[in-house]
């Protein structure tokens, strides 16, 4: 019955959550780190990511550059994703590949974070973002899942993985999204000190 799948999709996604929190909250923390310490010396953040992960990169921009829940001054974010002349020039010119590492090549600082979002963990251009990342000695905050994929050997010591354990990538994607309202959260906190939502 429909109803039953349904409820299926929220008792699963409810659970992941509940083991996600235990496992992820350090990691999520870490992310906080390296962000806050790039946007307070003046770095940015890009963030990138395929399908629904573009749409993730896309709403923790929006948040950032925007607000999330409490006022504050504007914090630096440009996702990658969204200018479809150079998407499309890139991909036509070059390879698909290329799409978010040329732009990282042309807008990355030193300092600077580039938020990688993948499932899957193993998306070429991603991968070859992070690679243009390091390149600009930027830290890498790595979102994944299904065991992180190709990402445990393009990440440095000093950049963080988020690995949401699990394999379905609308569960994973779930999570994602919540470890960007976290981050958003604990950036918020930290700049502005704790306070109980109330959006
Ligand atoms: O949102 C979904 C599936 O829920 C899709 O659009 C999904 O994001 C796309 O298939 C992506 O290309 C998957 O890439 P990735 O997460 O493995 O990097
Ligand atoms: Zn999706």
């Amino acid at each position: 019955m429909l109803e039953q799948r349904i409820e299926q999709h929220f008792i699963d996604s409810a659970d992941l959550k509940y083991q996600a929190a235990q496992v992820l909250s350090k990691p999520i923390a870490a992310a906080v780190s390296a962000v806050l310490a790039s946007v307070t010396s003046g770095g940015k953040v890009l963030a990138c990511g395929n399908g629904g992960s573009a749409a993730d990169a896309q709403h923790f921009a929006a948040e950032f550059v925007g607000r999330f829940e409490r006022e504050r001054p504007e914090l630096g974010a440009i996702a990658l994703t969204t200018d479809s002349s150079i998407i499309t020039a890139i991909a036509n010119d070059y390879s698909y590949e290329q799409i978010f590492s040329k732009q990282v090549r042309a807008l990355g600082q030193s300092g600077d974070v580039l938020l990688a979002i993948t499932t899957s963990g193993s998306s070429p251009n991603v991968l070859a973002a992070i690679q243009a990342a390091h390149e600009r000695d930027m830290t890498v905050v790595a979102l994944t899942g299904k065991g992180g994929g190709k990402m445990g050997q393009a990440l440095r010591e000093t950049d963080v993985h988020i690995c949401v354990p699990h394999d379905r990538t609308a569960r994973i994607q779930e999570v994602h999204l919540l470890a960007i309202h976290c981050i958003c959260d604990g950036v918020d906190a930290q700049l502005l000190g704790d306070s109980e939502s109330k959006e």
